[in-house]
This record gives C-alpha cells, sequence and structure tokens, in this order.
C-alpha cells in the first residue's frame, strides 16, 4: 500500500479542482466570489462516516459523488443553486494513493457536472473509519429561500422522483435481499449514487409554500415539514411513487411493504403548494402523494385506514 503524505494530497490532487479565490489551496482560507445583485449565500453540511453512511469497500468515487449530492440536495431543498463547497476527510489507515485518486476523480466529475468548484477543506488521518464531511455554497435570490415552515392546510404534499430503491439498494448489497441482477444495479445504484435535484429546486420558487430532501425517511422528512408549519399531514401511501424495481424487490422480500415510507438515502424533494399551484417541469416526475390538514402529525393510510410505521425513519441515537 502506497500512500501520499497530507502536503502531497493537497497540492497534487486536491489543487487542481481548486476555484478562483481558493489561490491553489495554498493559503490558510479562500475569499468567495462576489454573488449577483439581490443574492445571498446558502450554506450546510453533511457527514458522511464509513459503514453508517455508506460500505467501506463502496467504489471510492461513487463515495465522494454521493457526499457531494447529499449536499446539494439540501441546498436543492432551500431552492439554492450550488457555487462551490468545502471539503475534510478524516482518512482511515486503509485509504492509499490509488482509493484517493478515485475519490478525487469523483470529486471532479460532480464538479463538472454541477459547475461548481473547491474552496478548502481540511485532511487529517483517523484510526476509525473514513469520515467525511462537506460544506456546499449555494445562493438564492434574498428572501425567496424555500422553508420547512410555510405549509398550509389545504395545500397538497408532492414528492419527486420515486422513493424507497435506495434503502431496499442497501439491503441488496447486505445480502439481506436477493433481486435479479438487472433491478439489483438499479437499487444499489440509486444507494451509491443519489440524484440530487438540483433543478428542481430553485425552480419550485414561486409555487411551494415549504420544501425539503428526504435523507432520513418520508415519513420523518415530511413529519419536520409538518412540524414546523404547525400542520399534520394525511398522505394516501397507494400514491407514493414506487419504482418497478423497488417494486419487485419489495415482493421478493418479506415485511418490505412499508420500506419506501421509512428507508431513507433517497434524496427527493418532498413540497407542499396549493392545489391550484402551477408547477414546474424539469423533466423530473412530481407525484402528488397527499394534504396538509390541520393538526399535527403525518399519518399515511391506505383504502381508509391508517397504517402503522415502526419508525418514521433514520435516526443515529
Ligand atoms: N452539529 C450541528 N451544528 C450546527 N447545526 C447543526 C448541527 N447539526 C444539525 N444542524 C442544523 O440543524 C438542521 C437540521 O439538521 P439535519 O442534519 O437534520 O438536516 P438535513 O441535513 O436536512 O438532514 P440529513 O442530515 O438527514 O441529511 C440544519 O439546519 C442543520 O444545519
Ligand atoms: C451502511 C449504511 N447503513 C445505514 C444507512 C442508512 N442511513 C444512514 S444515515 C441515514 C440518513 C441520512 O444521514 P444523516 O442524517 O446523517 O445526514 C440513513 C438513511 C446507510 N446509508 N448506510
Ligand atoms: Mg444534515
Ligand atoms: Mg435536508
Ligand atoms: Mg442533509
Amino acid at each position: 500500500m502506497s500512500r501520499s503524505g497530507e502536503f502531497e494530497i493537497i497540492e497534487r490532487l486536491l489543487a487542481p479542482l481548486a476555484g478562483e479565490g481558493a489561490f491553489s489551496l495554498s493559503d490558510d482560507a479562500a475569499v468567495l466570489p462576489e454573488l449577483s445583485h439581490g443574492e445571498a449565500w446558502v450554506a450546510t453540511k453533511d457527514a458522511m462516516v464509513a459503514g453508517v453512511h455508506f460500505l467501506a469497500d463502496d467504489p471510492p468515487d461513487l463515495i465522494a459523488r454521493k457526499l457531494v449530492r447529499v449536499n446539494l440536495s439540501d441546498l436543492a431543498a432551500m431552492g439554492a443553486s450550488p457555487m462551490g463547497y468545502l471539503l475534510a476527510f478524516a482518512l482511515s489507515p486503509d485509504c492509499d494513493d490509488d482509493w484517493l485518486e478515485a475519490f478525487v476523480a469523483g470529486l471532479a466529475e460532480d464538479q463538472r457536472i454541477f459547475g461548481i468548484a473547491l474552496y478548502g477543506g481540511d485532511t487529517v488521518s483517523t484510526p476509525g473509519p473514513v469520515t467525511l464531511s462537506l460544506t456546499a455554497l449555494g445562493r438564492v435570490e434574498r428572501g425567496r429561500e424555500l422553508r420547512r415552515n410555510g405549509a398550509r392546510a389545504g395545500d397538497a404534499v408532492y414528492v419527486s422522483g420515486s422513493v424507497g430503491d435506495a434503502a431496499l439498494g442497501l439491503k441488496c448489497l447486505q445480502e439481506e435481499l436477493a433481486v435479479s441482477a438487472g433491478y439489483r444495479k438499479t437499487l444499489v445504484d440509486r444507494y451509491r449514487l443519489p440524484e440530487a435535484r438540483v433543478r428542481l429546486g430553485p425552480a419550485l420558487i414561486g409555487s411551494a409554500t415549504a420544501c425539503q430532501d428526504v435523507s432520513d425517511g418520508l415519513a420523518a422528512d415530511l413529519g419536520h415539514i409538518a412540524r414546523r408549519s404547525g400542520a399534520g399531514m394525511e398522505i394516501e401511501a397507494d400514491l407514493v411513487p414506487i419504482s418497478q424495481a423497488a417494486r419487485a424487490a419489495i415482493a421478493a422480500g418479506s415485511g418490505l411493504e412499508t420500506l419506501p415510507f421509512t428507508g431513507g438515502d433517497d434524496y427527493e424533494l418532498v413540497f407542499t403548494a396549493p392545489v391550484d399551484a402551477v408547477l414546474p417541469d424539469v423533466g423530473v416526475p412530481l407525484t402528488r402523494i397527499g394534504r396538509v390538514v390541520a393538526g399535527d402529525g403525518v399519518r399515511f393510510m391506505s383504502r381508509g385506514g391508517e397504517i402503522s410505521l415502526r419508525q418514521a425513519g433514520w435516526r443515529h441515537f
């Protein structure tokens, strides 16, 4: 195994990713570019730990891209467009140069796709599992950001794309679920490389009354909108969009029927909007799954009865 030194990693691998104002990562901090008139910076941070958020033997380029995307997903949830990021990584003893080079290639690929640049970070060692943290920076028209607190009784509740694939993909990787090779690949790919709805979020400004991304689980994350808005929600479980691959996996396993509502790792957007709002078409399917009601809590209904969910979503503790 060969591992470059701390400063060689920064100069050889990370400096080529640096944005203007980051001085090729040669100084103590970066100077951020100016925004257009009327725009505000938006900042968010999510961390990922091997064995908790991804598997230690996942392809390193996809680990990097997932780290980028879970953060861009939070910017999208605010209606913000991505500009750049800062990266901290704590490398475990078994991250060699091959691992690092693949990781950095993943960063470069997503920088190209999303038009973002690296503005700084920190590189440290850990005797424990690989631990990554990324701070994403975006921009939004000042005062027009999407919040969790604007849902009103009578609004419709929508979700983008579909939910459940990633949680089922993780079950496949953990060999708790066996499905055909084609479906397995679809599900595993969505666990390892979520989409980030970077175009949808900003396009929802003007129609969504509240928005957030689905990281912990659909039920848990809808619960945040409900609580912050001082309202309740009734979700029609049979309307929740579930992919063909996920349906096949649910049928192949047992007791997985509600996993798409609670599994997490989807990185779709959930939002509320007045029933007569015109929704944007950015090529992402949007499905109406329920409505905001007076009261509190989120109820999942099917054929007139409430479905009980043991836990609404992921919790670290
Ligand atoms: N350690 C912390 N220090 C400061 N703010 C925090 C910390 N942890 C969470 N927050 C803030 O609390 C809010 C909710 O955090 P949370 O991580 O649950 O949101 P999220 O990123 O949307 O969800 P997820 O972490 O599941 O992707 C965010 O505004 C976040 O910035
Ligand atoms: C190996 C492995 N085991 C379990 C999970 C599930 N999981 C972990 S954290 C999280 C919520 C988002 O994280 P956070 O709230 O920290 O941003 C979810 C759904 C996973 N992704 N990988
Ligand atoms: Mg978070
Ligand atoms: Mg979020
Ligand atoms: Mg998040």
